[in-house]
Order: C-alpha cells, then structure tokens, then sequence
C-alpha cells in the first residue's frame, strides 16, 4: 500500500519568517523521491507538514485524501525519520521496537530484528546512551520494520559511517521493491543516494523549482570525457558546469544536451558521453545567478 500526496499553494511561516511560499506539486503514490536544496530551502518545513508534526499556515496537503493534521488514521501510518529529540530518547531499543509494534498496522518484527543485527544496534541501551549514528541506526530500523505507506527519511543518516549508510540505502531499496510504498528521502549526498530516486524535487528559498523523472533530469546535461585538448576544443562555447583533469585525460560536464550531429562528431573524435552528474545540475540550478536568470 503507499499513499499520493496532493500540495496545493502551500505556506508554511515561523512568525513573520516564510519558509514555504505557495508550493503546488502532486506526488504519485509507490515511488521514492528525492527531496533536495539548500540549506534552509525548506525541505524540513515540507516534511513536517505532510507527517503532522506542523500545520500549514494556508494551503491545502492531502495525503492519501485527506489532512494529515491530527489525523489519527494517518498518523500510524507515516513514518517520519530524522534528527533531534522525539521524545523516545530514555526508551531501551527493545522498548522502542515494542512501541514500534504496538503502534504500526504492518509492523515486521522479523524483519526489525534483522535490521538490529545488521545494524549492531544495543537492544538493553537507551536511545540517549547510542552513539549518533547509532541512533540514526535505530530510527531507521524503526522506520522500516514499520512499512508506512508514506515513509519519510530527513537526512536520516546522520553520524552512520559509510559501510552503515551503504547499508540504509541497500536495505531501503530492497524493502521497497518487496513492499512498495511511498517514500521521500531528503539529502545533502546527491551522489550517493541518487540512484535509488525515480523523480526529484528541488526546493529553493521555500519554492518548487524541479520535479523530474531522475533519469530526464540526467539528460538535461552531458558529461564528455577524453583527450584534454579533444574535450577543450569540442565544448568550446558551451556552458560548463564542471571539470576534472586526471593527467592527460579531461571530463567537462555542460549543461546542455548534444543534438544527434554533435553526439556523432564527438564520437567521431574519440570522446566518450555521458549523462551528467546530479550533483552538478543541483549546483548549477540552485546558484543565484541562475536564479536569477530565472525569474
Ligand atoms: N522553528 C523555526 N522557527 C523559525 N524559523 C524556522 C524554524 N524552522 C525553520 N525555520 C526557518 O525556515 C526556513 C526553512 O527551514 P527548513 O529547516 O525547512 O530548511 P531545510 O531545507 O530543511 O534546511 P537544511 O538543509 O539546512 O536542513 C529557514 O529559513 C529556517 O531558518
């Protein structure tokens, strides 16, 4: 089971401060999303919101239909995983396993206790007694074993180590190929988790700014490897997002796709083509000076 989710003009304000103004996008329900931005872009004001802990200042949410705010139905069946106090900081992890169960309509205890042994997770300690990347551990599990048809993961893995985070995307991919269901994964490692999105959204000073298939994103821009001088001369003119040069050998990515002529000509020069590197997209679409260009 996995939710849609329906945002129409949505405001979210701290007092006088806007953190989203007036955002509209409809997400289908069985897909992972990434959710990318800057800091303070107001990726975390989004999530709260479509998991209940805030209420929009105006706008509609609907998340499988309805108000997630104060909504009892809906509440056992988000999941919303991230940093900072959640008031389950003094429970034991087998305690916090048991809430897990008793509060989750699909709850997989079978599945939580693997997830507690690839994590190595301390079942007699407190969550306040773990290490930081332990706790994320933990929330993670929880998170999981619950499969929530809406599953929400803010930078879920904070402090984990990489064999850990590896381990976080393994499990979150695998999970939901088996289970499918609606998640939406907020992240500063593009790279690194990029993979495992089928659409992006990218949100900028409390705006929508993409929402895109992952792989059509990709294709907005090229990444042309080969010859130092070759890939010099060939994107001479063309806007460049990046470049690496590794001894004679140079890789420029331009934000532009290449018509069916020049992928030939390029080819035909011995460079190689590629899709472009998400990572540089989200630099190159979040600068200011494009944003300005923009609007
Ligand atoms: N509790 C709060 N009180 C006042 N302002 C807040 C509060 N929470 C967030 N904000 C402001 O709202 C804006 C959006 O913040 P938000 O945490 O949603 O961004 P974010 O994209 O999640 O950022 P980051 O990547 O740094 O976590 C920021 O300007 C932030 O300062």
């Amino acid at each position: 089971m996995s939710f849609d989710i329906e945002i129409d003009n949505l405001r979210v304000a701290y007092g006088r401060s806007t953190a989203i103004d007036g955002m509209s996008c409809r997400l289908e329900g069985g897909k992972i999303y990434g959710l990318l931005g800057r800091n303070g872009a107001g990726k975390t004001s989004l999530l709260a919101v479509l998991s209940a802990f805030r209420q929009a200042s105006s706008g509609t949410v609907r998340v499988d239909g309805e108000d997630p705010f104060e909504n009892a139905r809906l509440m056992r069946e988000i999941c919303f995983v991230r940093e900072g106090n959640d008031g389950t900081e003094l429970l034991r992890i087998k305690d916090l396993l048991g809430l897990g169960a008793s509060l989750r309509p699909n709850w997989d205890q079978a599945y939580a206790e693997k997830l507690v042994q690839r994590f190595e997770l301390p079942l007699g300690k407190r969550v306040n007694q773990l290490s930081l990347g332990k706790r994320s551990a933990a929330r993670v599990t929880i998170a999981l074993a619950s499969r929530c048809p809406l599953t929400i993961f803010d930078e879920a893995y904070l402090g984990m180590d990489a064999p850990s985070r590896y381990g976080f995307y393994e499990e979150v991919l695998n999970d939901y190929l088996e289970y499918p269901r609606t998640v939406i994964l907020s992240t500063h490692l593009i790279e690194e988790f990029g993979s495992l999105f089928e659409q992006v959204l990218i949100m900028d000073r409390g705006q929508l700014l993409v929402q895109e298939e992952t792989d059509q994103l990709r294709e907005r821009g090229t990444a042309i490897t080969g010859p130092v001088e070759v890939v010099d001369r060939f994107v001479a003119g063309m806007p460049v997002l990046s470049e690496q040069t590794l001894g004679r050998t140079k890789s420029a990515t331009v934000n532009q796709t290449l018509s069916a002529e020049r992928r030939r000509d390029a080819r035909a020069a011995g460079l190689d083509l590629g899709p472009v590197a998400l990572q540089d997209l989200f630099i190159h679409l979040t600068e200011p000076k494009d944003r300005e260009k923009r609007s």
